[in-house]
């Protein structure tokens, strides 16, 4: 049978030419129109299978997940010792045991308990913005710190560090052609002394970046049990758990618990700072979504406090422009790659065991049939006429599919309202001006990886207190 369709492939490169180093995403949704909605690329004999359309990614991501939820093989993640991170764990039991933890901890339910740390922390993050608006992506992780091990951030911190270099550094080496050993796996077993091969200082950074971001934050938690300082956190309630079993298992279960949590910090700081960046960007680039959304709340909140959980289903236009920002500045533009297990037919085209399945996300969540004028950010695509919220499923692209979707994604949902709404509750965000009083064009900092992310890092506006009842509602809250 033959593959899917796809453009032309060349001898021995395959279709290097065809899958551009920058926004990939892009180049696929072109192909994409003209060779239908599931593509077939080859590069240097590796099979690359791109899925274009939400039926596709049902189809074969939902139905048939069984077969498709590996992840490719990257060998440089065993060697700098990060395989134990959810995201590189292959499929199989250790992955299902570590998922298991993480869905249960990370379910709507498991975190509503949490509604009034996130709120707090929102307020602690609007005091930060009252002080020192320029700073807007500082304290990134303080929610996933508080929550995860009840750490309370310093100012540089030096405890953030390790998840953030290391969640850059993986993403960059298994970027394709980034790493050789990843191509050429024997490259491994070359000892040390031999030059050009060694990844001997590689591995050193790598494993002291991953045993920190593993250990530092849980020994706090731990010593501040012991202490009885330990405030509530999804560790503290691990760990408890492990307290109950004996021996063995007790040490087994507390390192599960250990690279679940660990997980959780290096996949969650700099995603949900991301987000939280792009809101900024479009709140900037759109005065008239900034408005509206405000005379929402003042109706429905007043202006005497701010947003609570509560307020959540009575404002449907901060709900449309939380799904908005998820769609127009996508943090994982085509996700992280899935790999097939077994060799499959889908269609009447083969797909061979170890083809990287790649979801075009980026493509299907800017694809102009499903989303018109699709670079636009328009929160009234997720309002009826009646202005009530119309929820759509496609949205959640934005953080995979089938069963490796992301496990934090209703963390985001709540942490993301809550900044969205409490933000516009008592600040105005406007271009910034340069010492002449001229705007500055809005231009934000990405680090765009081609495989995994697009990560909005900084860019410069202006955030000013609605007015003086804002400005009170604010310093009453963070010093209440
Ligand atoms: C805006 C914020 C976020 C976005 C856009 C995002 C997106 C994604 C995407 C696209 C994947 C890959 C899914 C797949 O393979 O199909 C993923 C995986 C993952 N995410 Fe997130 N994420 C975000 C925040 C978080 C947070 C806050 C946490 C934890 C608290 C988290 C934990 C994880 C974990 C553990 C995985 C690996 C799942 C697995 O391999 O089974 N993420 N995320």
């Amino acid at each position: 049978l033959p593959y899917p369709p796809g453009p032309k492939s060349w001898p021995i490169i395959g279709n290097l030419l065809d899958s551009p180093k920058q926004s990939p995403w892009v180049a696929y949704a072109e192909m994409s129109k003209q060779h239908g909605d599931i593509l077939y690329l080859q590069v240097f004999g590796q099979s690359v299978v791109v899925l274009c359309s939400p039926s596709v990614v049902k189809d074969l991501f939902e139905k048939r997940g069984d077969i498709y939820s590996d992840r490719p093989s990257w060998p440089i993640t065993e060697i700098i010792d990060v395989d134990w991170l959810i995201p590189f764990t292959r499929y199989g039991e250790q992955w299902r045991e570590k998922r298991k933890i993480a869905d249960r901890t990370l379910r709507p339910g498991a975190l509503s308990p949490y509604h009034q740390r996130i709120e707090e922390n929102t307020h602690a993050f609007l005091g930060r913005l009252l002080a020192a608006p320029v700073d807007f992506r500082s304290h990134v992780g303080q929610l996933i710190m508080s929550l995860v091990y009840g750490y309370d951030l310093k100012e540089n911190d030096e405890i953030i560090k390790p998840p953030v270099e290391l969640v850059h550094m993986t993403s960059r080496l298994i970027l394709p052609g980034a790493t050789l050993v990843n191509h050429l796996p024997f490259l491994r077993h070359i000892p040390s002394w031999v030059p050009w091969f060694s990844y001997e200082s590689l591995v050193r950074v790598g494993r002291e970046l991953s045993q920190k971001t593993m250990n530092e934050p849980i020994d706090f938690v731990k010593s501040a049990m012991r202490d009885g300082t330990a405030t509530s956190s999804l560790a503290r309630d691990q760990l408890l758990e492990v307290e109950s079993l004996i021996g063995p298992e007790a040490q087994m279960q507390e390192n599960v618990v250990k690279q679940v949590l660990g997980s959780m910090y290096e996949a969650g700081v700099d995603t949900t700072a991301s987000a939280r960046t792009s809101l900024f960007v479009a709140l900037t680039l759109y005065p008239e979504v900034q408005r509206r959304a405000q005379a929402q709340i003042d109706s429905v909140v007043s202006r005497d406090r701010l947003p609570t959980f509560e307020d959540r289903s009575r404002l449907p236009y901060i709900e449309a422009i939380c799904k908005e920002l998820l769609r127009w500045q996508m943090v994982g533009p085509m996700g992280v790659p899935h790999a097939s297990t077994e060799d499959s037919i889908y269609r009447g085209f083969f797909i061979p065991k170890g083809s990287m399945m790649i979801i075009n996300s980026w493509g299907i969540l800017h694809n102009p049939e499903l989303y018109p004028d699709p670079e636009t950010f328009n929160p009234e695509r997720f309002l009826n006429e009646d202005g009530t919220f119309r929820d759509d499923p496609t949205i959640s692209l934005a953080f995979g599919a089938g069963k490796r979707i992301c496990p934090g994604r209703h963390l985001v949902d709540m942490s993301l309202f809550m900044i969205a709404a409490s933000v516009l509750s008592v600040f105005n965000v406007t271009k910034a001006k340069d010492e002449n009083g001229r705007e500055i064009p809005v231009d934000p900092v990405v680090e765009v990886n081609a495989v995994v992310w697009y990560v909005t890092l900084a860019f410069e506006c202006s955030i000013t207190p609605r007015d003086k009842i804002a400005e009170d509602l604010i310093r009453e809250n963070v010093l209440a």
